[in-house]
């Protein structure tokens, strides 16, 4: 399981980058739960830490972004959010079209609301299928209104196992989000997603606040651990 944490600008990608992240993703947390920052902070994360870590780009959800900015090409991966896209008809070419717009060497990321009642988007099996068609690389659980409780709130332990078994079934990543905490990750070793994706944890306070040094080592460390439990099960 590899740890993503969640950054906004190049300070925070540096104390990311010198705690123990194993991936980083770009986002404003401010701008809701896949909100963009500004395509001058990819830029300068990017260049300064793609040799070290594969980079997430957040371009915010598909229905209020223009897209109009072309992530650096050495972008690991880019993700869009499908909120309010349940009832319209045109959301899945609009999203082949962004993807479409990036550089070919970017890993698309297909992502699923747990949330999906709260955030009216499109239920896990189109999306699964829809991952499928588009070539998604990663597939991520996400909550999208984070004031509603995190991903296990939403969505069983039982049914995030089934999920997790769909998407390595496609031969797609598996990421994992949703408010998880260091209490969670027991939970999250069952079901044992290639990735494990945070920001609230690790931040000083609330998600809106600057990441905590201490605090991604902290979390990393019990990750680790939980790794390691995994693998002395299966062995
Ligand atoms: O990509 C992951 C999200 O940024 C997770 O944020 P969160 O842990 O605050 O829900």
């Amino acid at each position: 399981m590899q740890l993503l944490v969640s950054v906004r600008n190049e300070k925070e990608a540096t104390i990311a980058a010198q705690n123990g992240v194993d991936r980083i993703d770009l986002k404003e947390p401010n701008q809701g739960s896949l909100g963009a920052t500004t395509s001058v902070i990819w830029q300068q994360v990017v260049e300064q830490w793609h040799q070290g870590f594969p980079i997430s780009v957040a371009l915010g959800e598909l229905h209020e972004a223009t897209y109009g900015d072309v992530v650096p090409a050495e972008t690991n991966s880019v993700k869009v959010g499908l909120s309010r896209c349940r009832t319209r008809n045109d959301w899945q070419q609009e999203l082949k079209n962004v993807y479409e717009r990036m550089p070919a060497s970017i890993t698309r990321v297909m992502v699923y609301y747990a949330d999906e009642h709260l955030a009216e988007s499109p239920d896990f099996v189109t999306l699964l299928r829809l991952s499928q068609q588009l070539l998604c690389g990663i597939f991520l659980i996400d909550t999208f209104d984070k004031s509603a409780g995190n991903v296990f709130a939403h969505l069983s332990i039982t049914r995030l196992i089934e999920m997790r078994k769909q998407v390595a079934d496609i031969d797609t990543s598996f990421a994992l989000a949703g408010s998880l905490r260091t209490t969670d990750l027991q939970l999250v070793a069952r079901i044992n997603p290639d990735i494990v994706a945070v920001r609230g944890a690790v931040c000083h306070g609330e998600r809106t606040g600057e990441v905590c040094a201490g605090a991604i080592q902290s979390f990393q460390a019990s990750l680790r651990q939980q790794s390691i439990c995994i693998s002395t099960q299966t062995n």
